[in-house]
């Protein structure tokens, strides 16, 4: 379980493959093992790729308060273990998950179901904020020449909307890959999108250095398919028990040491 300084570091032995687990381990020797295999780093990142909802911009609670809508007009409730299902994933594969889970087949089509939501979310989602830390970790990592990219489940209609008010921050992203691009066959937890986001770098990029912010378990389980580095910034009320895969829990951006990952650090106190 992450410790409320945010910083959990699973044991993995930095020279094996990202996705190996080292299985369950006692708290005190995950301490212990935290210690050695942050010491142990030697690999070192060179490129970057972040989620978008949820982890940069704070879209997921209009998805939560849409989805409650549309329920009580059937007089269901919607929760965090359902919303855990969802996250991440492509629109219509979303859709799909909620009108089974929630007893709405033959009722209402993932299709209706999708057309409902995304005309609610219309008014919403220009208001979206970028999340805490943000701003300062994107800007780092632009002045010290950190390729870095946008991989998300998101549709270009819905992106555009979501960040129209935050263009100076996208713009430092070398490339954007959204959910509806023709390359991606498969959504998040299919490696697809993150395999296509780190083929559209300059370089030939090795997937073990690249370093892949997420907040689904969804995007988690892909990046780690993809053969990547993930560091998970989940939603408080989501359940520990869907962090396991990844290889370190933040609760904020605000608490990630980049020279953990080799990356340049911090210079300013914040
Ligand atoms: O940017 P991401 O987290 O992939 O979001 C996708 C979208 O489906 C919202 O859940
Ligand atoms: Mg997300």
């Amino acid at each position: 379980m992450a410790s409320r300084a945010g910083l959990f570091l699973l044991p993995f032995a930095f020279h094996s493959p990202p996705s190996l687990h080292l299985g369950r381990r006692s708290s005190s020797h995950l301490l212990m093992e935290k210690a050695a295999a942050a010491a142990a780093a030697t690999r070192q990142i060179t490129h970057v790729i972040f989620d978008m909802d949820g982890l940069l911009i704070d879209s997921e609670p209009f998805y939560t308060l849409v989805q409650e809508k549309v329920l009580e007009r059937f007089n269901k409730t919607f929760d965090w273990s359902l919303k855990a299902k969802l996250m991440g994933k492509k629109a219509i594969e979303s859709a799909r998950i909620f009108v089974e889970e929630c007893g709405l087949t033959g009722i209402l089509t993932p299709e209706e179901f999708l057309e409902e939501r995304e005309g609610l979310l219309q008014e919403l989602f220009p208001s979206c904020q970028l999340l805490p830390g943000v701003e300062r970790l994107i800007s780092h990592l632009h002045v010290n020449q950190i390729p870095m990219c946008v991989a998300t489940g998101s549709y270009k209609q819905t992106f555009d909307l979501k960040t129209q008010r935050h263009g100076e921050i996208f713009s430092m992203m070398h490339h954007i890959v959204m959910g509806d691009d023709p390359d991606v066959k498969h959504g998040k937890p299919s490696p697809d999108i993150f395999q296509v986001a780190a083929n559209r770098f300059e370089m030939n990029v090795d997937p073990a250095e690249i370093l892949v912010f997420e907040d689904a378990p969804a995007g988690v389980a892909a990046a780690k398919s993809a053969g990547m580095w993930v560091v998970m910034v989940p939603d408080e009320r989501l359940d520990a028990s869907h962090h396991k895969e990844a290889d370190q829990i933040l609760t904020s951006l605000l608490d990630f040491s980049p020279s953990l990952w080799g990356l340049p650090p911090f210079t300013d106190a914040a």
